[in-house]
């Protein structure tokens, strides 16, 4: 028999039940005055949080009354599938009344040795950043409110630190000690996240050896954890990763350990690495709407929308060229109807092509060398393999390594895109009359297929080339111009805090570029906006270059390459459960039973 089996009858409140432990479930069965089962409560031993004897409140300390019968646990709780509150967790806690104490004392060993067991896969201890003007600015409140009692219940300790500038996070992970954290945790918003996976990215091949702007590198998983407790204005990478914005359930995937690997996209520029992304690489519409919005930014997150309107408005499109590798069309594709859910069996296929050399063999018996390289392998010779090419006019050029869902796109810029196989979704929407162009976007926001328009495309990939057409090319003159510039806009920052102003936002690719004197800094791309945008969308000298937003942050240059690494970092988070709250309702049939957030 298992040693962690128990099994009693117990009473909560006036109620009996049976309560077995069985070292996979804690699950307690409401009898009725004939013994006959009849509801179950069933916990998986992987969400429970902690026993406490006697009956307790919901922080430990807080005893109501220390009875010798009673033992209280706390555990995961899921909200009601299909209600408003599918997909969010919070804390249960339910108070068990024993016949005597020693039934009592042997619940309370047996639930912590279950406990213990699991304790060697979850954090103890978490280095935690809050930006305090992230979003609507609740960064600091709903930490001290919702996530610090809840991690002191689960006997979590975490160091905090409340940013005073941008970059301040990315700086500590790259250059302070780590021994002790088991993870990393931001309060914020993605450019909060940003920071902490170029940090996390960054430490992690400083101590490999490696350099990260050699775009064909394999670079070195990290082992460091990130945690998300959203507080920003997009929340894509949480909203995408566990289903939905809250911070308690999010608090509660970093207590309970969860793990998700996720692909991220490094960018670079002239052989040196401008960022990483993991939600939006995009050209065109969503470079615009960013650069405007950061002239709006008093706005809040509803800046977005406010210079979503005013970009939709100014009708642009612009030229360039669109080079991608595909990725090998067998394993999915970004039309398959799927969604890539927690225990997705497309993402753990690519685990083994992706790390064990087994899985990397077998896929070379079936598929030509460079085939294999493309999707199976983490090797960056696959550079070097086939490229397509596109040419034209486009409205926007997105690439994602996720569905990048958010609550303003419920279903994502590319649904059927997967968290951790290895590539992203490259969507070409080509340059349509300005009615067709909002059909497409109005797709986001309701289960409707926005890639079946005539001028979208979509390809999935595992590397993408972006370059302007000749004779648009960035010129030397601007390289030179933001050079200076750069250098200028870090001073302006340190101004901005002395004079204790919230300084630009603008950071991690100016600094990585500036920093090693090879970049071109933000104040190209404002010199860029003097020319081109403040003249205001009304302008009838409609620009001919754009910008590229990664992830919310505006890329110092235009001509890029992309390259996906698969699972590069780990999440505290699984991925959206089947049945919460952003289940497809596109899956199968268009009937959803009103389970997803869009009909429910
Ligand atoms: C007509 C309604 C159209 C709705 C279109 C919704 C598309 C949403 C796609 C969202 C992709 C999100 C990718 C994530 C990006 C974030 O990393 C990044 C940073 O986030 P942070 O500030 O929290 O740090 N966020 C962003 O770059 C924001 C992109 C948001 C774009 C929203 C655009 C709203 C467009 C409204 C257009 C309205 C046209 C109306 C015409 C009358
Ligand atoms: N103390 C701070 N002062 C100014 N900027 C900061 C500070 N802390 C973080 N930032 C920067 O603010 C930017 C936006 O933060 P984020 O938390 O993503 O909020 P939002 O979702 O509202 O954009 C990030 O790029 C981050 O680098
Ligand atoms: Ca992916």
């Amino acid at each position: 028999m298992d040693p962690l089996w128990l099994e009693s009858v117990l009473r909560v409140g006036k109620k009996r039940y049976r309560v077995i432990l069985d070292g996979l479930h804690f699950s307690w069965t409401h009898l009725d005055k004939q013994n006959r089962d009849k509801k179950t409560v069933s916990v998986p031993v992987s969400e429970l949080i902690r026993v406490e004897e006697g009956r307790v409140k919901i922080q430990p300390q807080k005893k109501v009354e220390s009875s010798e019968h009673h033992f209280t646990v706390f555990s995961v709780k899921r909200g009601r599938c299909g209600g408003s509150s599918a997909g969010l967790w919070t804390v249960g806690r339910t108070q068990f009344s024993c016949s005597s104490r020693d039934i009592r004392d042997q619940w309370v060993t047996q639930l912590r040795a279950a406990l213990m067991e699991k304790s060697g896969s979850r954090p103890q201890r978490l280095l935690v950043f809050i930006n305090p003007y992230g979003g609507k600015k609740r960064g600091v409140q709903i930490y001290r409110t919702l996530v610090s009692p809840l991690l002191e219940l689960a006997g979590i300790s975490a160091h905090v630190v409340v940013t005073e500038r941008a970059n301040q996070a990315r700086d500590h992970i790259l250059k302070k000690e780590l021994t002790g954290f088991d993870g990393v945790v931001c309060v914020g918003g993605d450019g909060m996240f940003s920071e902490l996976l170029h940090g996390v990215i960054g430490r992690t091949q400083q101590e490999a050896g490696l350099s990260e702007h050699d775009p064909t590198v394999t670079l070195q998983p990290c082992n460091l954890h990130i945690g998300i407790i959203p507080a920003g204005s997009t929340d894509c990478v949480c909203f995408a990763t566990v289903g939905v914005n809250d911070p308690i359930t999010s608090t509660l995937h970093i207590i309970i350990g969860d793990s998700q690997p996720l692909d991220v996209c490094s960018v670079h520029h002239l052989n040196t690495l401008v960022r990483y992304s993991v939600s939006l690489v995009g050209y065109g519409f969503y470079g615009d709407v960013l650069a405007e919005s950061e002239r709006h930014r008093w706005m809040g997150p509803l800046r977005y929308d406010y210079s979503g309107c005013m970009v939709y408005l100014s009708n642009r499109s612009y030229s360039g060229t669109v080079q991608f590798l595909p990725a090998v069309p067998q394993f999915s594709s970004p039309r398959d109807n799927t969604r890539c859910l927690s225990g997705c069996q497309v993402c753990s296929e690519s685990t083994e092509r992706l790390f064990t050399q087994s899985g990397a063999s077998s896929h070379t018996s079936s598929y030509s060398t460079s085939q294999c390289s493309q999707d199976g392998s983490q090797d960056g010779s696959q550079l070097d393999a086939d490229w397509v090419s596109m040419e034209g006019r486009f409205r926007c050029v997105s690439l994602t390594c996720m569905s990048s869902s958010c609550p303003r796109s419920p279903l994502g810029l590319s649904p059927a895109a997967h968290l951790a196989d290895g590539t992203g979704d490259l969507i070409l929407v080509r340059d349509a009359d300005a009615m067709g162009f909002l059909k497409y976007l109005h797709r986001h926001t309701n289960a409707q297929d926005q890639f079946d328009l005539p001028f979208v495309q979509v390809h999935r990939v595992r590397a993408v080339r972006f370059s302007l057409p000749p004779g648009e090319e960035e010129s030397e003159e601007e390289e030179e111009e933001a050079e200076d510039i750069g250098k200028g806009t870090e001073g302006g920052e340190g101004r901005a805090e002395q004079e204790g102003e919230r300084p630009t936002r603008r950071s991690v690719s100016q600094q990585h570029l500036a920093e090693r004197g090879e970049g071109r800094g933000m104040g190209d791309y404002r010199k860029k906006k003097k020319r081109d945008f403040l003249c205001g969308p009304c302008c009838s000298r409609a620009p001919s270059v754009s910008v590229w937003n990664c992830d919310g942050e505006v890329l110092p240059c235009t001509d890029i390459l992309c390259r996906v690494h698969g699972q590069l970092v780990r999440l505290f988070a699984r991925g959206i459960e089947d049945g919460a709250g952003t289940r497809s309702c596109r899956t199968g049939s268009r009937k959803c039973n009103g389970r997803c957030v869009l009909h429910s």
